[in-house]
Order: structure tokens, then sequence, then C-alpha cells
């Protein structure tokens, strides 16, 4: 039997806390971003970093071990597939969450779909890595929860 690995959705607390994004690129500017929103106080290293997002720390610099210390979540979006890998392990080796862009089992935790509602907050993540089905179903649940239903 085909065993699907599902995750349980966990929604933690992020405000004035550190989260560390590690990559310039889209990828990592989008997630820096979400997590801004969240309150997140975030630190993104990347030596080149693709589009300012306000509130946002900027370490102009490539990764560097320990530069995890302090924070409570990490993701890992670099082109590189080391440094996402390094980072995924020093994470772990925290104990800190971490999603790691280029490879699911490296995640420990899976950077969802994020739908923001007035007072509802959805996020949406796939069982079998679908990531076309998990931007669908988002499209979806943002429709509605700008219905005025959430
Ligand atoms: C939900 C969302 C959040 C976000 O990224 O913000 C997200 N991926 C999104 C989009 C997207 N992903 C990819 C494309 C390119 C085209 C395509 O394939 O369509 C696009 C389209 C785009 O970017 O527009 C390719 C891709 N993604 C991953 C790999 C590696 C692998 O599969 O191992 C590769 C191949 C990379 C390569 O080969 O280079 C891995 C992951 N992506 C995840 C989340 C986590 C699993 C959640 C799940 O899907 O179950 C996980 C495991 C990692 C993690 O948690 O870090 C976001 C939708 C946001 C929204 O709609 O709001
Ligand atoms: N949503 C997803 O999960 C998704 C979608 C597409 C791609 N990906 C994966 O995410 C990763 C990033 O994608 P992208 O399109 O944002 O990449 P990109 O090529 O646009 O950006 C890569 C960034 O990594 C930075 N970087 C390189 N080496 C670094 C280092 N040593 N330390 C810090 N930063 C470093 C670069 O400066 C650049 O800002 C890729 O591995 C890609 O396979 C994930």
């Amino acid at each position: 039997m085909e065993q699907k690995e599902i995750r349980f959705p966990l929604f933690i607390d992020l405000n004035g806390r550190k989260a560390v994004v590690v990559g310039g690129g889209a990828i990592a500017c989008r997630r820096a971003g979400v997590l801004r929103t969240f309150g997140a106080q975030v630190t993104l290293i990347a030596p080149e970093w693709k589009e300012k997002i306000e509130g946002v720390s900027w370490l102009q610099r490539p990764y560097r071990s320990g530069d995890l210390d302090g924070a409570v979540l990490a993701v890992a979006a670099t082109d590189d597939r080391a440094v996402n890998r390094l980072v995924g392990e020093e994470a772990r080796a925290l104990g800190i969450p971490v999603s790691v862009a280029d490879r699911r089992e490296e995640c420990t935790f899976l950077f969802p779909a994020v739908c923001l509602g007035e007072e509802l907050v959805a996020g949406v993540v796939s069982a079998n890595n679908d990531h076309r089905a998990v931007a669908r179903a988002a499209a979806a649940i943002r429709e509605t929860l700008k219905e005025g239903k959430g």
C-alpha cells in the first residue's frame, strides 16, 4: 500500500522571534515576506537580494556556520545544494524547524501556501509534493477568505 506522508499543521507564534532565511532569490524573498507578515524578526542572508522587503534585515554575504544561533525557525532557499543541506543540518542540530526549498526529505517543516483572511489563517501543503495542486487549492481558499468568509 502506498504510504502517504501527511504532516500536522502547527501554528506557531513568531511575533518578535528571529527567523533566518538563507538565499535572496524569488523563493527566499517570498518566504521572508510571509514570515514578516506573521511578526517574525527576519534576517535574510545572501550575497544578492532580489527584492528589498520592508522590515527584513539583510546580511550581504554567503551563509556561515553559526548564522542560525538565536533563531527559532530557518529557511534554506539558495541555489546551492551544499549550502541548503548544511543549513538543514545545522538547524536540526539546534533543534529548530527548517524548510529546505530544494529537498522535501530534508525539511523538518514544510513551508505552506499561506492563506490569510481577517480572522482566519490556513496553510496548504500536499502529501505527495504536488506543488501545483497546493497552489490551486490555496488560490481557491484565498478567494473564499476574500469573500468575507474569514
Ligand atoms: C506551497 C509553496 C510555498 C512557497 O514556496 O512559498 C511551496 N512550493 C510552492 C511553489 C512551487 N514549488 C515549485 C515550483 C516550481 C514549478 C512547479 O513544480 O510547479 C513552484 C511554483 C512557484 O514557485 O511559483 C518547485 C519545488 N518545490 C519544492 C521542490 C523540491 C522538492 O520537490 O523536493 C521543487 C522543485 C525545485 C527544483 O526542481 O528546482 C519543494 C517544496 N515546496 C514547498 C512549498 C514545500 C512542499 C509543500 C507542498 O507542495 O506540499 C517543499 C517540500 C519545500 C519547503 O517547504 O521548503 C509554493 C506554493 C505557494 C502558493 O501558491 O502560495
Ligand atoms: N517553492 C519552492 O519550494 C521552490 C520553487 C522553485 C524552486 N525552488 C528551489 O528553491 C531554491 C531557490 O530558488 P530561487 O528561484 O529563489 O533561486 P535563485 O537562483 O533566484 O536565487 C538563489 C539565491 O541564493 C543566493 N545564494 C547562493 N549561494 C549562497 C550562499 N552560499 N549563501 C547565501 N545565499 C546564497 C544567491 O545570492 C541568490 O540570491 C532552488 O534550490 C530551487 O530549486 C523551490
